[in-house]
């Protein structure tokens, strides 16, 4: 039996279950410190095991079935954090986690993982691998034991260790440059969360200009200019962007946004009329703020004959690290180019009346009223009754939020203070604030899949278009 769309990311053991072997809540005391040693939920422990239990997992292709290993892993990590005790939870976070991540950086960045993965993976000794980065043995004897006691390589001898999938792609520049961006980036803002916290009497940051983002780093920029002004930094998180939409669901299939119908049926193609007053073939979509293209990409790949222009736009900093192929495809990849236009969302949305705008992990960016000026320029273009905008974003649900979600919230605060929101906050932003109508809401955990991000698709109310 596959588990069910409400199962994928939760368990089905209710969260209220009571704890029926944990001491009741009144007798707990804060001064008996054996408690670090008991399990942290040992109630739930069976239940879990039963359920886990139910299902014909052997009957299942992990590396086709999506939700069936999603809603697994959900149920293993609620298994494993059940049974572990405080103390145990407490070292694996303080200790053997932080440890990993910079021991995954240092080998990174001395190319201890290309090292591994040369001649298909295969066993090579501590020695060998030294030598060949140039590193203290004994030293990376030390790391790759760490690595190993965390599931990252395999240890195939006492001093001799191969690669698997993960540390594998760590060779990647997705993965790689995800975890350099992390390190150079998000965590001297994350770590300085508390610091400006206590310093603003614990209330949210509302600002792009004075957050733990610029506390963090001492900057008076803001987080896209300090990405701007370095090359480094500039691919590292243009590889993050990759990386983290990668392995997802297409934001544009069936499952997730029906596009075709959505978009192409009904499409236009009149030649439209440019900002310059040139006419000008119609526009099918403009993802704005689409960093490498990877969106519109995945777009051409799934509807490979759509009519119409796809128009890629972001700052030209990161337009220039696009790929030369997206504006020049070989014919078999693409049926036809991707326009790069580079535009900034804070000025008047230059291509008008297009099928559809489209916004992907842009608004959690921004505070709100940063938020209401990209939309403004947006509405503003989009021709009522036709032009649809399409926001693609976590919409976290009331009750039970996924852990993807919710630590993006926390980051979005932090580098940018700004924020993640449900389907009742996305409302109150996009129709009380801008004025938008939202005609549907896809995908994401009202219709399907938490950790899969919806999309809000809104239009331009007909009754506006005398306002225009
Ligand atoms: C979080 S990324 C999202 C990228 C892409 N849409 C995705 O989901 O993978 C935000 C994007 O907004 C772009 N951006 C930031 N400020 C911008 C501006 N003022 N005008 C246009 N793009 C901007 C960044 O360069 C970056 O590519």
């Amino acid at each position: 039996m596959a588990p069910s769309v409400q199962e994928i990311y939760h368990d089905t053991v209710d969260n209220t279950t009571p704890n029926v072997k944990a001491s009741p809540s009144s007798s707990f005391d804060p001064n008996d410190i054996s408690i670090n040693a008991r399990p942290c939920d040992l109630g739930r422990v069976s239940s879990l095991i039963d359920d886990i239990a139910s299902y014909n997992w052997g009957d299942i292709d992990f590396s086709k079935d999506r939700n069936a290993r999603i809603s697994l892993l959900s149920k293993a990590r609620s298994l494993v954090a059940a049974l572990e005790t405080p103390r145990e939870t407490l070292i694996r976070h303080i200790g053997a986690e932080t440890s990993n991540f910079y021991t995954i950086v240092i080998g990174i960045e001395t190319n201890l993982f290309h090292e591994m993965a040369k001649d298909n993976g295969s066993p090579k000794t501590v020695t060998h691998l030294a030598s060949a980065i140039s590193f203290d043995p004994d030293l990376l004897r030390r790391m790759l034991r760490h690595l190993a006691a965390m599931n990252h390589i395999i240890q195939t001898g006492s001093d001799e260790y191969r690669p698997n999938n993960f540390s594998k792609a760590l060779t990647t520049s997705p993965i790689a440059g995800s975890y350099q961006f992390y390190r150079d980036i998000c965590l001297p803002a994350m770590s300085n969360l508390h610091k400006w916290l206590k310093t603003k009497s614990y209330q949210s940051p509302q600002t792009i200009i004075d957050n733990p983002f610029t506390f963090g780093h001492q900057t008076s920029q803001t987080f896209f200019e300090v990405i701007a002004s370095s090359e480094k930094n500039n691919q590292h998180f243009n590889n993050h962007m990759v990386a983290y939409c990668q392995g997802q669901p297409a934001w544009c299939s069936p499952e997730v946004y029906p596009a075709f119908d959505r978009l192409i049926t009904g499409f236009d193609p009149t030649p439209s009329s440019s900002s310059d007053g040139s006419e000008e073939e119609a526009t099918l979509l403009v993802d704005i703020g689409g960093n490498v293209g990877h969106d519109l990409l995945t777009f051409s790949s799934c509807y490979p004959s759509h009519p119409g222009r796809l128009v890629l736009q972001d700052l030209p900093s990161v337009l220039s690290s696009a790929p030369p192929s997206l504006s020049s495809p070989s014919p078999t990849s693409s049926p036809r180019p991707i326009e790069l236009h580079p535009h900034n969302f804070f000025t008047p949305q230059p291509i008008l009346s297009a099928r559809a705008y489209y916004l992907h992990h842009i608004l959690h960016d921004w505070p709100d009223s940063k938020c209401l000026s990209i939309l403004s320029y947006i509405k503003r273009a989009m021709k009522p009754g036709y032009s649809r905008l399409l926001i693609n974003e976590s919409i976290i649900p009331e009750r039970k939020a996924g852990w993807e979600a919710t630590y993006l919230d926390l980051y979005m605060m932090v580098l940018f203070g700004a924020r993640e929101r449900t389907e009742r906050e996305w409302r109150v932003l996009l129709e009380d604030g801008a004025g938008l109508k939202v005609v549907g809401v896809y995908g994401g955990p009202g219709g399907g899949v938490e950790g899969v991000e919806g999309v809000l698709e809104c239009e331009v109310a007909l009754e506006d278009e005398e306002e225009q």
